[in-house]
């Protein structure tokens, strides 16, 4: 059967939600009670394989249901569309659906729309690696660099990156490519983990959470600071004191404060050598990044940021303006794998790291196949890369990632990981999934 057989027949959009709230997990010092959420998009055509792509954007939990509407109201460009026309040249269709004449007055790609163009291009990924049997890296890997440069819109970062020089930056890494990809099949890409430290959890399950990463062999781990700082300081002697000194400590913000703030907190937690303070203020503030990077320099703490960097321009600019060390890319923030491929095209030229934001539901699942293509076809390195890594929702997931010590190990199961269980589906449905009518019924959630 061909790969571009048929057209896309329907779309359905499903507003699921899990209530991670009820323990605490995935609270920040800006988002205190957060239910992991996802608007879930199923992929049909009329192709007779009987193949769906499954794919899925992230949110906290109230606004699912707008990112939801958003999708559905995109859906209405793909739906009937030649998958021919969608991935014969999926650069073009990318962004003829992401510059669409009215919708795009709602963002330019940015906020809820590009989230929720995010969750359908995850999904016609996943539609496109299935029928290729393959996971998705695998996919990408195996492109040449014409095909891989043809998937990105390069408009608007041709300052800093022309198509040209992505190509280059391609064709320069193929021919190692096969030794990286057996280091990846053997050892995995380098992970740490943030589920130790959600900022809502007790002292004792912080320690307990620690341990128990410790005899799982985690080595790297981040915590959430930012709300006060005498009990950032007192939660980093304890969590020191658990991980030691040569095991890495990362922390994260989450955008709590302004600018010199930033700075004065972060030297009052120096002393806990953290690697990177993760989004130390406004994700918008590209000066402001910069001078906070500038004054943590001396300390060598370095600035990370970009779990809510809207879209590649935000990111041309932070590196542009020298104003993160390590690159945070998100698989359902910016639109999909054809966006995050420019942002890593342009880390690659700036020389900084990447080291993607999967801290979700779906998200470890989704971007450790964009970790594992930037290894093999565009970083060609993992030193100083790590990707994030939360314990959390997995067992629904029908291809879970697979975590050896403290790796993840590349997926073998063709498609982009994302689909769920139908069980989960319907049971965390919102509002009328079973969870969320006994959990409303119960009185412990309102409408
Ligand atoms: C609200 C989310 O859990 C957020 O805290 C995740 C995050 O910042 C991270 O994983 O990093
Ligand atoms: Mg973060």
């Amino acid at each position: 059967m061909s790969l571009m057989q048929g057209s896309v027949s329907k779309i359905t959009v499903r507003d699921v939600r899990f209530p991670t709230s009820l323990e605490h997990h995935g609270s920040d010092a800006m988002h205190g009670e957060v239910d992991y959420s996802a608007v879930y998009v199923i992929v049909e055509t009329d192709a007779d394989d009987q193949i769906t792509g499954h794919g899925l954007t992230f949110s906290l939990g109230r606004g699912n249901n707008i990112l939801a509407k958003a999708a559905e109201v995109i859906s209405g460009q793909i739906t009937g569309c030649r998958i021919a026309d969608i991935f014969g040249n999926f650069g073009v269709f990318w962004r003829k659906v992401t510059q669409e004449g009215q919708l795009r007055w709602l963002g330019p790609e940015k906020g809820v729309v590009h989230m929720a163009a995010a969750g359908i291009f995850n999904a016609l990924w996943d539609l496109w690696a299935k029928r290729a049997k393959k996971p998705v890296w695998k996919l990408l890997a195996d492109m040449t660099p014409t095909e891989i440069v043809n998937l990105v819109d390069f408009s608007y970062i041709t300052d800093v990156l022309t198509k040209e020089e992505a190509l280059k930056i391609l064709e320069e890494n193929k021919p190692t490519q096969g030794e990286r990809e057996e280091q990846l099949r053997s050892g995995g890409f380098p992970a740490y983990t943030t589920s130790i430290a959600w900022l809502g959890y007790s002292d004792e399950t912080l320690v307990q959470k620690c341990r128990e990463a410790l005899d799982e062999g985690w080595t790297k781990f981040k915590m959430k600071v930012g709300v006060d700082v005498a009990d950032d300081r007192r939660r980093s002697k304890l969590i020191r004191d658990q991980i030691g000194w040569e095991n890495q400590l990362m922390m994260d913000a989450n955008q709590r404060w302004d600018v010199n703030d930033a700075i004065e907190w972060m030297k009052q937690l120096a002393e806990f050598r953290p690697v990177w303070i993760e989004e130390p203020t406004s994700p918008d503030d590209v000066l402001g990044h910069a001078a906070i990077a500038k004054a943590l320099e001396p300390f060598n703490i370095g600035v990370a940021t970009g779990e809510q960097c809207q879209n590649r321009v935000i990111f041309k600019q932070l590196l542009q303006a020298k104003a993160l060390k390590f690159v945070q890319i998100d698989s359902c923030r910016v639109g999909s794998i054809n966006e995050n491929i420019a942002i890593l095209l342009m880390a690659k030229k700036f020389n900084v790291p990447v080291c993607p934001h999967a801290g979700g539901v779906g998200l470890c699942e989704l971007v450790q196949h964009i970790a594992m293509f930037d290894f093999l076809c565009i970083s060609a390195t993992t030193d100083g890369r790590v990707c994030e890594y939360v314990d959390h929702l997995h067992e629904h997931f029908v291809y879970p990632v697979d975590m050896r010590k403290n790796s993840y190990m590349p997926p073998k199961d063709p498609g982009y990981s994302c689909e769920m269980k139908r069980n989960s589906l319907e049971e965390y449905e919102f509002p009328n999934g079973r969870v969320w009518t006994k959990l409303i019924s119960d009185g412990k959630f309102k409408l």
